[in-house]
């Protein structure tokens, strides 16, 4: 399914306890390559469930993320365990 950025700028959104959301890629503190190719793939800014899953899975927690196809949950975990490799 396409990703709307309209669409999920209206989406709300449960989340444990001190679960920071980052408006963009670069506050995430990824690796230079990783976000290097995350913008070489066309990705602007990060989805409403990027922006709070990201880092927490990069901080080691345990995360359980749950929303609509579409969204960006692939993209999530797998730039997660990029930042977490090598
Ligand atoms: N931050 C983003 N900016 C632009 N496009 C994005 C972004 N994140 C994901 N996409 C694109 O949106 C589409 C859906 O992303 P993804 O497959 O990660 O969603 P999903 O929530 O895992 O969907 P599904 O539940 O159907 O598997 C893909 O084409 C992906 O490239």
């Amino acid at each position: 399914m396409e990703f709307d950025k309209e669409l999920d700028k209206e989406l709300t959104f449960k989340t444990s306890k001190n679960v920071p959301v980052s408006a963009t890629f670069e506050e995430m503190d990824l690796k230079d390559d990783l976000l290097r190719g995350i913008y070489n793939y066309g990705f602007e800014s990060p989805s409403a469930i990027q922006s709070r899953a990201i880092t927490q899975i990069i901080s080691g927690r345990d995360t359980i993320a749950q929303a609509q196809s579409g969204t960006g949950k692939t993209a999530t975990f797998s730039i997660g365990m990029l930042e977490g490799i090598g």
